[in-house]
């Protein structure tokens, strides 16, 4: 059993090692040569799973350890007999990490205060949830459109996207990235879109860039029907568009899910996928994330708003935007050397006062 595994995924070197051959290899290394005679491949985004990579090899199951899987050509491996999996939800809350961090930027500007702001949601998925959750827990009201579940399930508790485009303030997307059917994404935020808008929002996207139409983003806001953008997704990675990013008030490349936690879910996921696939058992419980280098975050030295100096002192998107800026032709250097980050529930808050440790505890903090 021969296993290819792309060598940016973390934890995973020696787990497979007992059970086959397993070689690593960079992404853009990962080709028709390559993968001929391997059984699995072990992937990322950046791999495209299609007909040019996959004909006439030997791959039977493909494992990407991300949540999006719009880089896998479904039907042709249906067709062709290669099953794949995705790590669905792993790493859904450091998305919600750098959503909520990047509106507490935000209100860290004059005159943009979060509590009150409907927040719209396009996407109520395993992201859209605990985006959800947090906005409201900052007092936001929240404002859900997902066709797909809104068929499935009481439709009164979702909008349409008319209605998103003309109550919010902000409107965030969490949609997989689908190119035909009537759940089509592709371009779901476009000229059409944008000329509805009513309040001037922030846009944010994190989902993939393909979802908002970036020329069309870029004209809303140059127009003034959009006041600041939030992008973590870009059409044409990794070849930003210059203006946009330079307009943009977080700007980052494509690293919303790239928590230690979410890294070591997707891993885990993975290996236990696979090895379920191979008829075998791994121990996946040593796959863990290396602890924070600074674990306590002491809030008596903070005066302001508690709730954005704890946010921020775990992950703060202006840092990884000032990078991308000073250097966007590095855009996938940047997401291949990314630093340690981890959630709140790995830092420990000293000194909140009563009144905030219910919210901190909520978020996941540990608070002593
Ligand atoms: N920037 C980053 O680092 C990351 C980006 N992502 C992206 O976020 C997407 C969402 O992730 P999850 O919430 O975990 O996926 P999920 O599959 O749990 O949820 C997606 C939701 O979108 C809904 N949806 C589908 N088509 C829609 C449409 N046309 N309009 C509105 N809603 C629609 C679905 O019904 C579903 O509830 C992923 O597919 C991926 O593309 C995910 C993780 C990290
Ligand atoms: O999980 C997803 O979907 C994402 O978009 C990832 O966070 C990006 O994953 P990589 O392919 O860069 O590992």
């Amino acid at each position: 059993m021969k296993i290819i595994v792309d060598n940016k995924i973390p934890y995973i070197k020696g787990i497979l090692e007992p059970f086959a051959d397993v070689e690593y290899y960079a992404p853009a290394d990962i080709n028709r040569e390559v993968v001929c005679d391997a059984d699995i491949l072990i992937i990322r985004t950046r791999t495209r799973c299609n007909r040019e990579l996959l004909d006439g090899s030997k791959v039977r199951y493909i494992g990407t350890a991300t949540i999006g899987y719009d880089h896998i050509d479904t039907e042709w491996c249906g067709k062709n007999g290669i099953v794949w999996t995705n790590a669905p939800g792993c790493n859904a809350s450091s998305v919600g990490q750098y959503i909520l961090s990047s509106l507490l930027s935000l209100q860290e500007r004059k005159d943009f205060v979060l509590e009150g702001k409907v927040i719209g949601i396009v996407g109520v998925g395993n992201v859209g949830r605990i985006v959800a959750d947090y906005c409201r827990m900052v007092g936001m009201e929240v404002l859900l459109n997902d066709p797909p579940r809104a068929r499935l399930e009481d439709s009164t508790c979702f909008v349409s996207l008319d209605e998103v485009a003309k109550e919010c303030d902000i409107i965030t997307f969490h949609t997989p990235l689908n190119k035909s059917g009537m759940d089509c994404t592709y371009h779901l935020a476009g000229a059409d879109f944008f000329s509805r808008l009513r309040k001037r929002p922030v846009i944010i996207n994190s989902s993939r860039g393909e979802v908002v139409d970036n020329r069309a983003l870029y004209n809303a806001y140059q127009s003034g029907n959009v006041s600041e953008m939030i992008l973590d997704c870009w059409e044409n990675e990794p070849d930003v568009d210059d203006v946009l990013l330079s307009n943009v008030f977080i700007g980052t490349p494509h690293i919303a899910g790239y928590s230690a936690d979410g890294k070591a879910n997707a891993t885990r996921q993975i290996v236990q996928a696979v090895s379920r696939w191979m008829g075998i058992s791994i121990d996946t419980s040593l796959i863990q994330p290396p602890a924070p280098v600074f674990p306590d975050i002491d809030l008596s030295l903070c005066s302001d708003n508690i709730l954005a100096s704890a946010v921020l002192a775990t992950y703060d998107p202006r840092n990884d935007t000032a990078a991308l800026r000073a250097a966007p032709g590095t855009f996938e250097k940047l997401r291949g050397e990314y630093g340690l980050r981890r959630e709140f529930n790995a830092y420990t808050v000293h000194h909140a006062v009563s009144r905030d440790i219910e919210l901190l505890q909520k978020l996941g903090f540990q608070v002593s």
